[in-house]
């Protein structure tokens, strides 16, 4: 599973990852930089950090999508702010459902997405 946020939501993120470690802790975890370097330091789960976002972190992790090497994405969108890096969104959302990859942009849809990939 991967793991991003904006700049907003790491705060949710992290809240989100430490209230279900022990479901993530069975998952091979990837993040963009400063979303998994946060989750790593401030919970102790081990993700495997990609590029910042903006440098190209979406970017792999799209790549990731198209190569089936990705089950599921979980991706915490700021809906306040004009996103500087919109198309990187736009990238995620068309290949995760080009290639019918879960992916869950809020707190309640990435609790039922990893339920259901915990009881599988
Ligand atoms: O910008 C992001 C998603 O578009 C997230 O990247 P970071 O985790 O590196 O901040």
């Amino acid at each position: 599973m991967a793991l991003v946020a904006h700049d907003k939501m790491k705060d949710a993120m992290i809240e989100w990852v430490t209230a279900h470690a022990p479901a993530l802790a069975k998952l091979d975890l990837y993040g963009t930089g400063t979303t998994g370097g946060r989750i790593t330091q401030e919970t102790g789960l081990p993700v495997t950090c990609l590029k910042s976002g903006p440098l190209g972190g979406d970017a792999q992790i799209g790549a990731m999508i198209a190569e089936k090497r990705l089950d599921a994405l979980v991706f915490f969108i700021d809906p306040l702010s004009a996103l500087p890096h919109d198309v990187d969104v736009k990238s995620l959302v068309r290949l995760a459902t080009l290639y019918n990859t879960a992916m869950a942009i809020n707190e309640k849809s990435a609790t039922l997405m990893l339920k259901a990939l915990d009881n599988n």
